[in-house]
């Protein structure tokens, strides 16, 4: 039996398990209020804060961390890699340390689980990042050759999602065609061609369909135009694609179920932003039906918003013609982490090396 500790860093909270090989010996959100965060300028001043809550939350539910045999992190903004379990080294601490690809919540879970993992002299992994690029030559253009689409999404989750379909019908990842929307505070739609993300939105940066706090694509002309009128700086633009676009641009909330609320209780704009949602949710998985040729054997519909129901049957009823829908709310992300670890741990798959 291996006993792992698990770190899942979010923007606005820290999920963190320990596992028993693939039984939960505890699984906690510890939650961070936008004050404890104020302080810090950039995700990685929050290094200290992050790890001491986790070790003090770890010893409250009296576990000893001298028992672990690993630690387990959700890796963040590396260099695109291809997906699979990674041993945490140096050149990774780096470029987590600097973002290479940019600063995101999740690029702590590999630090910290270094961290943790030397003081008690174990091997630290991390599982899937956000920047697996498995897509095909052909989704790489943009249309303007200073452009590059990239491949950055829930690929932890999207993964676990399509090997856990896989393994209910009892068929190898690898043979199937399935087409995954992750619908959280950010979404991703990938087309999943026998094991491989063929192509992807860039949940993190204007593209794709507009998510609780992001815009996704925008009419690239108008944008422009915003950018130069001189009315905002760079920031404010950023922060206006990620993370203030979206339901938290037109309803002033990032919660679904506030959405749902809302249109319950009547609010016309907030029914037709919430079903524009859908229609471009929609859309894209219409994208990637075309990029696996028509071929789909199910269309996966997961994350946070897949708990709502009225957004789940606004999407059925635009793309059900493709192929069935399977519905898997929320993520199974500690327990992919727990698997990733598990495998390498087991000796049934060595640690890729990131270089
Ligand atoms: N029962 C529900 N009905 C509708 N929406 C819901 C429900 N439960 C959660 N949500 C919504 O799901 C969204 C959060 O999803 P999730 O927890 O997958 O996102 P996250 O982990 O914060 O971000 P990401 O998935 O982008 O990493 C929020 O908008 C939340 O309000
Ligand atoms: C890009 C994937 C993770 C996120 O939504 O922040």
């Amino acid at each position: 039996m291996f006993r792992m500790l698990i770190i899942n860093p979010g923007s606005t909270s820290t999920k963190i398990a320990v596992y028993d090989d693939l039984t939960p010996v505890f699984v906690e959100t510890l939650r961070h209020s936008s004050e404890e965060l104020a302080p810090y300028k950039t995700i990685f001043e929050q290094y200290d804060f992050r790890k001491n809550v986790i070790l003090k939350a770890v010893e409250d539910k009296g576990v000893d961390i001298k028992t672990l045999n690993a630690v387990v992190g959700r890796g963040g903004l590396l260099k695109s890699i291809e997906g699979g379990t990674y041993a945490v080294n140096y050149i990774m601490l780096e470029d987590l340390k600097i973002g290479v690809q940019g600063q995101h919540a999740s690029n702590l879970g590999g630090v910290i689980a270094y961290e943790i993992a030397k003081s008690l002299n174990l091997p630290s992994y991390i599982v899937d990042p956000v920047v697996v690029d498995e897509m095909d030559d052909i989704a790489r253009v943009s249309g303007m050759p200073e452009i590059t689409r990239k491949s950055i999404f829930h690929a932890l989750n999207q993964k676990a999602v399509a090997k856990r379909y896989a393994k209910e019908k009892g068929i190898k990842y690898e043979d199937l065609n399935l087409i995954v929307a992750h619908m959280g505070g950010g979404i991703s739609v990938g087309a999943h061609k026998n094991g491989r993300v063929v192509d992807v939105n860039n949940a993190l940066d204007g593209d794709g369909p507009f998510s609780p706090e992001r815009t996704g694509s925008l009419p690239v002309g108008d944008l422009v135009k915003m950018c130069y009128s001189g009315k905002y700086t760079i920031d404010e633009i950023k922060k206006m694609i990620t993370g203030k676009g979206g339901f938290v641009a037109y309803l002033n909330t990032n919660d679904g179920r506030e959405v749902k609320k809302m249109m319950d209780e009547g609010n016309k704009e907030a029914e037709l932003v919430y079903k524009a949602m859908a229609y471009q949710v929609a859309k894209e998985i219409g994208m990637c039906a075309a990029v696996l040729s028509g071929k789909v054997d199910s269309i996966i519909l997961t994350g946070g918003l897949a708990y709502g129901k009225e957004l789940v049957d606004w999407i059925t009823e635009r793309v059900s013609f493709i192929a069935p829908i399977t519905v898997y709310p929320g993520e199974d992300e500690m327990l992919a982490l727990a698997e990733g670890g598990l495998r390498v741990l087991k000796g049934e798959e060595t640690a890729k090396e990131y270089k």
